[in-house]
């Protein structure tokens, strides 16, 4: 047996047919990840989108992708396509070959970067009134970015390994290039092993700069607080009682909603409710955990749309349009654009977390009021001192407090100037410490004159906040009074109850 010869295997490794068959290597790399990344974000959004005829075709292909070996694609594409009569050259066969096998595992890897956005985050881009595909290029996917970036770099490092099964369709690259010199020496260790040498050093390049790019779009991990602090209480059940409502103010009327309902899976969350917001007013939602409150409240701006009934800002029906043929469902870019009215401060803030406050609060204005970024970021930095927030402007939200990331997400609810903010249990997900500061910025917004819809189970804050109070119970609203006549002892027994439940005295009030 021939013994291990160095001079030969040093020749292979300086050898300029190896380096050219490495270049080979790294471009024909470059060119198939990026083949596979394109499709594979394509075929990702696909299998996210919820649309069969999308859904269906690229599980189709992740099917036959995912479980037909990678060599016997190649080889399928190098001599099965010329006998259907479409011969393809060796680079195309190559890239086609390694780029359509990535994609299907790039999908996989962006379907899970994108599913891994909290829903939250769509809602919050929602309620700034920004279309889908704008949420998605400005918000989810930076996000998601973040997410995929890793196993992208790890499969990049396998595509380079996997680039020496074109050897077997006799493409130039490293493996090839030892075949070659091994048959042509007779030195096969060496001329493989010079070959290891080369993969080695390229990956081991590839690794640092995985790590370096890993560190530099390092995820600013969105520390949205959970919502499982929100306090349950339950006031008795039984039959509803007569509905509590008095005529209120004369002010203009900014939201109506006309018999809503929503139901969820069978399950009436909320039966067909009515409710009237004038400007100017400060409306507090209360009631047991379950109740219908959010739902109430979500389906005011439709970001839950409602099953039946209407909801109106300032006099125009977010379900309903006239049209040349008569009512019709109004479209969601139009439902995008009314929605813009009205700001939302969201339990869990939803700060986008790949922006800074003062981008946050800024993206809504520059992206649906084509105001310039320069005047976006001082408006946002006006909004954000109204909020006491004027050091934290270049702040990432992870580098927040809970108080402090809501006091931004209420920024930007504010920056759109809407006619109304709804606050779905604004400090539910908030340390104790910390409820107080988010209090006041809202107590200070109610004094200006906001007209504001809040669900809450701050009852000191209802008293000294609210014009009126709303209870709800079991999907109804069965109180609608202004506060001094919910907090009277004369209030309907439910709510009573309910506030004895939550250990506060009406009286005190
Ligand atoms: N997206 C959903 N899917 C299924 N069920 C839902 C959904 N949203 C709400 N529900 C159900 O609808 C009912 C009302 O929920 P909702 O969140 O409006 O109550 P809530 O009064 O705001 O409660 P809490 O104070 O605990 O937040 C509950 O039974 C809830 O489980």
């Amino acid at each position: 047996m021939q013994g291990f010869d160095l001079q030969a295997f040093l020749g292979f490794v300086s050898s300029p047919l190896m380096a050219k068959a490495a270049w080979v290597t790294i471009w024909v790399a470059v060119a198939a990840q990026t083949i596979g990344t394109v499709l594979g974000t394509g075929l990702g959004v696909a299998l996210t989108s919820g649309r069969p005829w999308l859904t269906w075709p690229a599980r189709t292909y992740l099917w036959v992708f995912k479980g037909t070996p990678l060599l016997a694609q190649i080889l399928f594409f190098y001599s099965a396509l010329p006998q259907l009569g479409l011969p393809l050259g060796l680079i195309a066969t190559g890239l086609l070959g390694l780029g359509l096998n990535e994609a299907a595992r790039m999908a996989d890897i962006v379907r899970s970067g994108l599913m891994a956005v909290p829903d939250t985050q769509r809602e919050a881009a929602a309620s700034l009134g920004l279309r889908p595909s704008v949420a998605f290029r400005k918000v989810i996917l930076p996000q998601a970015v973040r997410t995929i970036l890793p196993p992208l770099g790890n499969n990049f490092a396998y595509m380079i390994k996997a680039t020496s099964l074109l050897a077997t369709i006799s493409f130039a690259e490293l493996l090839r290039m030892s075949q070659q010199l091994a048959q042509s020496t007779a030195r096969p260790l060496e001329a493989y092993l010079g070959a290891s040498v080369w993969y080695l050093v390229l990956i081991s390049v590839w690794t640092v700069i995985q790590k370096y790019l890993e560190r530099h779009f390092a995820l600013k991990e969105s520390m949205e607080a959970s919502d499982d602090t929100g306090r349950a209480m339950r006031a008795p059940t039984g039959k509803v009682e007569a509905r509590v409502e008095v005529p209120r103010s004369s002010a203009e009327v900014v939201i109506e909603a006309t018999g809503v309902s929503k139901s969820f899976s069978g399950h009436m969350a909320l039966h067909p409710t009515d409710l009237e917001v004038r400007r100017g007013e400060v409306v507090v939602v209360l009631g047991p955990s379950g109740s219908g409150k959010s739902t109430l409240l979500r389906t005011l701006n439709w970001i839950e749309a409602a099953d039946d009934g209407d909801v109106w800002i300032e006099g125009k029906s977010l379900a309903w349009t006239e049209g040349r043929n008569g009512r019709r469902r109004r479209p969601e870019r139009e439902i995008d654009r009314i929605r813009q009215r009205i700001g939302m401060v969201f339990q869990n803030f939803a700060l986008f977390p790949t922006y800074t406050a003062r981008q946050n609060v800024a993206l809504g204005l520059m992206r649906l009021r084509g105001v310039k970024r320069a005047e976006a970021l001082s408006r946002a930095d006006d909004l954000l001192a109204r909020v006491s927030l004027g050091d934290k402007t270049e702040a990432f939200p992870i580098e927040l407090s809970g108080g402090q990331r809501q006091r931004v997400a209420i920024a930007r609810a504010m920056s759109m100037e809407p006619v109304a903010l709804l606050f779905d249990e604004p400090t539910s997900a908030l340390d104790p410490e910390t409820v107080g500061e988010v209090l006041t910025s809202m107590t200070d917004l109610a004094k200006a004159g906001a007209t504001m819809v809040i669900v809450t189970h701050e009852l000191g804050f209802a008293k000294k906040a609210a014009d009126r109070i709303v209870f709800m119970e079991d999907g109804h609203k069965i109180m609608d009074l202004p506060v001094d006549r919910a907090f009277a002892p004369d209030a309907p027994p439910r709510f009573r109850a309910f506030l004895e439940l939550v250990d506060a005295k009406p009286q005190s009030a």
